[in-house]
């Protein structure tokens, strides 16, 4: 059981992981409850096999649950599922003083939080993420968004939860690809910062996906406070430090815009073949050598994640990847930073890319003619 606090000034508050945590949540989180009645927003599958606990650990606490389930997959972060939402919790009568709870992965993260974001113009939210993804990366950090035609969390807001409870028994009923998909972000911060974590997960990481309690809990608990540290530093990205938690991103969404946000490759998925290219693209521009790279390389495929952008025979060239990245929220004036690497371990934004050249070096891993 760990407790890790994000230290935001006026905005501070604390990341429990452990287990039992849903049992724990009516007591854990009674300061962020008003009313008899606690308006829970699911994910359908979330709901399904972990919701029970939950209502069960918020009864026992003098409450009710009313639930608003969500569709499983990415497609429910949009404008739709954000109005049909927020109309509901209109309906349930949610003031600025109260807080909603998010059950599940970082769809319904993303989605709750960015309604409670301007819902009323901003009510509290508690964050109780059941994927390995949201556990270690979305609960945490305030980044709320839905997907927009023109891409990937292109319409959203910053707004910290007041809490996250981040229970490691939820995962023990998440499919081996989601939890390899989560595994991505948890080797994000090794690569973008931590030399010995990553060296750690290099090790432990089948341990961390066969879900053995410590090197989970660790694995977990570090990536936490890796982020914690980053978010407290620059909350809203503006400083540059925490766009390097965006290392693999850039390519990542363009990759997920491309394949229609789809289960053809998950967000996790789109992330890991994202370092590993840019990695390679380090490598091309001669800041980390090429056994550098495919050291990244390895480690992606190790945990069985996408790897090589050939395999995933996208119908499409470097210059229609590139222009899905124009939409991406780093663009400054016209130019994209990018997240590269001088090292396996850090990471940093150069802002002198040429995205010609980065379409250029897609068609290579895209082994386009
Ligand atoms: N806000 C941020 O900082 C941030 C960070 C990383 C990712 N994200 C976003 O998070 C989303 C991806 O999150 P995700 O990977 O959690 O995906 P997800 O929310 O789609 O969940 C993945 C799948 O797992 C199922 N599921 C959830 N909990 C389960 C459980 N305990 N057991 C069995 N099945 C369960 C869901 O039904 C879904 O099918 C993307 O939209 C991404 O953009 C946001
Ligand atoms: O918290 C952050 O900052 C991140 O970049 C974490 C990412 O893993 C996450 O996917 C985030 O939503 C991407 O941010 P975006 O600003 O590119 O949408
Ligand atoms: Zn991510």
């Amino acid at each position: 059981m760990a407790v890790i606090p994000v230290d935001l000034s006026g905005r501070e508050y604390d990341v429990h992981v452990g287990r039992d945590l849903l049992e724990g949540a009516g007591r854990l989180a009674r300061n962020f409850i008003r009313k008899q009645m606690v308006c829970v927003v699911a994910d359908e599958r979330a709901h399904e096999l972990h919701g029970r606990r939950l209502e069960t650990a918020l009864m026992e606490q003098g409450h009710d649950v009313a639930w608003y389930l969500v569709p499983s997959g990415e497609a429910s972060k949009s404008w739709n599922g954000l109005a049909q939402l927020c109309e509901w919790l209109l309906d349930k009568e949610v003031e600025r003083g109260d807080h909603v709870f998010a059950l599940g992965g970082g769809v319904v993260g993303d989605l709750t939080g960015f309604a409670c974001a301007i819902l009323k113009r901003g009510c509290g939210f508690v964050q109780l993420p059941t994927t390995l993804l949201a556990q270690v990366d979305s609960s945490v950090g305030g980044k709320t968004a839905i997907n927009t035609r023109a891409g990937k969390n292109l319409v959203g807001a910053f707004h910290q939860p007041s809490l996250v409870l981040a229970d490691l028994g939820t995962l023990a009923t998440l499919p081996p690809r989601e939890l390899r998909a989560g595994y991505a972000e948890v080797l994000k911060y090794g690569v973008l910062g931590d030399r010995a974590f990553f060296d750690w997960l290099s090790a432990n990481g089948p341990a961390v996906l066969s879900l053995e309690e410590q090197p989970l809990e660790y694995a977990v608990s570090m990536s936490i406070a890796a982020k914690a540290r980053i978010v407290a530093e620059d909350e809203r990205e503006t400083s540059g430090r925490r766009a390097l938690l965006n290392l693999g991103h850039t390519f990542g969404h363009a990759l997920e815009a491309e394949t229609g946000f789809s289960d053809r490759l998950l967000h996790g998925e789109g992330v890991a073949l994202g370092m590993v290219l840019a990695a390679r693209y380090s490598a091309r521009m001669g800041m980390i050598g090429d056994a550098d790279a495919d050291l990244v390389a390895q480690a992606v495929a190790t945990a069985g994640l996408p790897h090589d952008l050939a395999d995933l025979a996208l119908d499409c060239d470097g210059q229609k990847l590139a222009a899905h990245m124009r939409h991406d929220k780093k663009m400054d004036a016209g130019t994209l930073p990018f997240v590269l690497l001088e090292a396996v371990g850090k990471a940093v934004l150069k802002r002198d890319v040429s995205l010609d050249d980065v379409a250029a070096f897609l068609d290579g891993q895209l082994r386009v003619a």
